[in-house]
């Protein structure tokens, strides 16, 4: 199976996992009372638990809320938690069966940091209980044993730190093909530059950016000249290795934060930020320069190419339109002879 469906199928299931363990907590909270014979009240507790995950569950899956107002949520829930455990029972009550999935739950929501936070307060909260359980009033009217009390209070505590180490390594797994799921959709297999999804989000990213500090931005236009003769005559193994070198050579030769993207099977582009059209025809000639001079592949291949330049004109401008400015520049540049550069008008 390849490496990107396997990748994609894990997360769906990660994705799946989170669902179940939301829905079980939800409807054991909000059924709870009816399977064990509780006052009506814990029903009003259950369903506020209910808004309160299903609240944390959206506020997450929607990237509603900064990470802070998460852990604040988080807090909030604590606040809620630990009066309603003191409040029916303690360590003895039957909400304690739920406390285990806090610290995976806010491994989920919030982070490894509110994880733990919420895994030491637990922990602190359930030693509290045992020690003063004698003392806290269960509104069951039951009755326990010191032993009993002590027990639960001890495995309690053990499954809630059991429960922090699953919610660390599950979002490690999580946070890892998720990485890995995003690079795969922005990249180019081949040459490892971006494809056109990634070249679309940085692209706009820039566009925003000139906008707002009316810094000019320009983009080059760049297809191999007659790279079907290189792929006839030598194999299309051969063409791949001369698409890798010519993304390596543009590369190395352009600046760190300029965005370069293989844009179709023998075109690039790239986006140069802080760059005039007239710095970036010096770029342009520079590019054509250092490709027609360098060899390529195991066969020493000589290589071209021709380039279109345009630059972003304000407001009415757009990614697409400034593409067509430069494909047409880049298409004159075929015109006249090819392994040239073309300024769009
Ligand atoms: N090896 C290889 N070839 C590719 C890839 N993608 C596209 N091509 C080839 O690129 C060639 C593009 O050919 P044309 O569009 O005719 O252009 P050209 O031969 O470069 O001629 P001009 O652009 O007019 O200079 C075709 O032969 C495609 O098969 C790829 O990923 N690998």
């Amino acid at each position: 199976m390849p490496n990107n469906i396997q990748a994609e199928l894990s997360h769906k299931f990660t994705l799946r996992i989170i669902e179940i363990v939301f829905t079980t907590i939800v409807l054991s909270l909000i059924f709870r009372p009816f399977f064990i014979d509780l006052p009506i009240y814990f029903l009003l507790i259950g369903i506020a638990d209910l808004f309160l995950m299903t609240g944390f569950y959206f506020i997450v899956r929607l990237n509603l809320l900064p990470k802070w107002e998460i852990t604040l949520s988080l807090l909030i829930a604590l606040i809620i938690i630990l009066p309603t455990l003191a409040i029916s029972g303690g360590v003895n009550s039957q909400m304690v069966y739920f406390l285990p999935l806090y610290p995976i739950l806010a491994a989920l929501l919030g982070g490894h940091r509110e994880s733990l936070a919420l895994t030491v307060t637990l922990v602190a909260g359930t030693i509290l209980a045992t020690i003063f359980s004698e003392y806290i009033v269960d509104l069951t009217g039951g009755v326990y044993s010191k032993e009993m009390s002590t027990a639960r209070g001890f495995w309690l505590t053990i499954s809630i730190i059991l429960s922090a180490f699953f919610g660390h390594f599950f979002l490690q797994r999580y946070t890892e093909v998720t990485k890995q799921l995003k690079e795969e959709n922005t990249l180019d297999p081949l040459t490892g530059l971006l494809n056109r999804r990634g070249l679309n989000t940085h692209f706009s990213k820039e566009l925003e950016e000139t906008e707002i500090t009316s810094s000019p931005l320009s983009l080059i236009l760049i297809d191999i000249d007659y790279f079907k003769k290189i792929n006839d005559r030598y194999g299309h193994d051969v063409g791949d290795i001369c698409l890798i070198e010519v993304a390596n050579v543009l590369s190395s030769t352009l600046r760190k934060r300029d965005i370069i993207a293989r844009f179709g099977g023998e075109e690039f582009i790239i986006i140069l930020p802080s760059t005039t059209k007239n710095q970036a025809a010096l770029i342009a000639d520079d590019l054509k320069n250092v490709i027609s001079k360098q060899k390529f592949s195991d066969f020493n291949l000589p290589i071209t190419i021709t380039l279109g330049v345009t630059d972003s004109r304000g407001q009415h401008d757009n990614a697409l339109k400034m593409i067509k400015r430069a494909d047409k520049a880049l298409y004159r540049g075929k015109d006249k002879g090819r392994n040239c550069v073309e300024l769009s008008e």
